[in-house]
């Protein structure tokens, strides 16, 4: 299966990411995050990273994306695009989580400085992953 993604998908989804940093709650570390994820309709659904006073408390960006599109009924997405100053790639938490819900993704790392960015599949990112597949209560 093709799971890459079109030029134009890819420039939409810097842009979200890109737009809904400007919302990041981030006072304690400063560093501001935002993340896009593609649904298979086109939709895009957007997070940002939300800190708390008590540090291990905080969210990151791709977290609340990837919960707001569960919310929403949406389990299949074509690609996420992560923005911030520099680049940054979802942490290892974020991979963890994105891959419940399929390695296969695109992960569109942006710098939100000079707009330069890079793909990669969740799987690179997350190689070895743990799948819950030999989980004794897996269907
Ligand atoms: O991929 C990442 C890496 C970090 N953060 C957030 C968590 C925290 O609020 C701040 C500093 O780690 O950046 C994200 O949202 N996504």
């Amino acid at each position: 299966m093709n799971r890459a993604l079109e030029p134009r998908q890819i420039d939409r989804l810097i842009q979200a990411a890109t737009l809904v940093r400007d919302q990041a709650y981030a006072p304690h570390s400063h560093f501001y995050v935002g993340a896009a994820l593609l649904m298979e309709d086109g939709e895009i659904v957007v997070g940002c990273n939300v800190e708390n006073a008590s540090y291990s408390m905080c969210l990151c960006a791709e977290r609340v994306a990837a919960a707001a599109a569960i919310s929403k009924g949406y389990r299949l997405w074509k690609g996420i695009a992560v923005a911030s100053v520099g680049g940054v790639s979802p942490c290892g938490a974020c991979r963890q989580f994105l891959s419940e819900f399929g390695l296969e993704l695109p992960v569109v790392i942006t710098d939100v400085i000079d707009g330069s960015y890079k793909i990669r599949s969740l799987k690179q990112l997350l190689p070895e992953a743990f799948d819950g597949s030999l989980l004794p209560t897996h269907a």
